[in-house]
């Protein structure tokens, strides 16, 4: 990854000062607020291509001390719905805590569970390290996950390996599965907005699409989520979100009425 990360939420407030886009004024993460999001009928179904992944293939799966991260191959495409190609770099969740949620977005102000980010980067530049400094270098499909009454064989594909890497900075090796089975089944309707990366170095070059359908676990797999990982000096990972930031005269989109 991009060098160690000597930050932590505990101390948010002095990543601008370290990293000074975290001070910007297109940073993420938003509140959405679904009664001043403007309509735009330009915003296309969002399409994937070469996400569903045999199960020969193996991705890693690490505990980096801020949050779980699925490596992905660039053969994981979006092929609709951004004007230009981007290619799939990692995934990762934020959650919170048996105490309350923990999703990064939230909608007229609510806070959902949990929130998965799929992280790709504009293929028109070489790799995610060259991407990520450029306004249009990435694209970032976010997703709210919330508690349904049935187990979700696809987040069953991450969750059953989590204990294995409890620790900060511990890996395991997972068969490849269908990606796609970890956001809603429908990709039509979403919000998008520009903002940031929601951790140090908050570079303001993510495209952002937040999808309004909501993602389903069982009661059993969110506890999982939530109470396995541990973090710096063993204390548990939980509450993985940054507070919410300011528009600043930013119109979140809607590809829907
Ligand atoms: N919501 S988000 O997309 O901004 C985001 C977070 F909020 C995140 F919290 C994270 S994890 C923190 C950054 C980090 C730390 C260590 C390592 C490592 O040891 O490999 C890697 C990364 C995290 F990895 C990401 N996404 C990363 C941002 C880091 C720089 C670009 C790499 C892919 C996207
Ligand atoms: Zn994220």
């Amino acid at each position: 990854g991009p060098g160690q990360s000597h930050w932590s939420y505990e101390d948010r407030q002095e990543w601008a000062s370290r990293y000074p886009d975290c001070g910007g004024t297109m940073q993420s993460p938003i509140g959405i607020d679904t009664a001043e999001t403007v309509f735009s009928p330009q915003l296309r179904p969002i399409q994937l291509a070469g996400y569903s992944l045999p199960s020969k293939e193996t991705l890693k799966l690490k505990n980096n001390g801020h949050t779980v991260v699925l490596e992905l191959p660039e053969s994981l495409a979006i092929t609709s719905g951004y004007a230009q190609q981007y290619r799939a770099v990692q995934l990762h969740l934020h959650w919170g805590s048996l105490a309350g949620p923990g999703s990064e977005h939230t909608v007229n102000n609510h806070r959902f569970p949990a929130e998965i980010h799929v992280v790709h980067y504009n293929t028109k530049y070489d790799n995610i390290e060259e991407a990520m400094v450029h306004p249009d270098g990435l694209a970032v499909l976010g997703a709210f996950l919330q508690v349904g009454p049935r187990e979700n064989p696809y987040y069953r594909q991450i969750l059953e390996h989590l204990y294995k890497i409890q620790g900060e900075d511990e890996e395991v090796f997972v068969p490849g599965f269908n990606i796609a089975g970890l956001l809603p089944a429908n990709l039509n309707l979403y919000f998008r907005y520009n903002g940031s990366l929601t951790t140090p170095p908050c570079y303001q070059t993510v495209k952002w699409t937040v999808f309004n359908q909501t993602v389903q676990l069982s009661q059993d797999q969110m506890s999982v989520l939530v109470t396995t990982l541990r973090g710096d000096d063993n204390s548990p990972l939980q509450n993985n979100f940054r507070e919410l930031q300011k528009l600043h005269g930013r119109h979140v989109l809607a590809s829907f009425q």
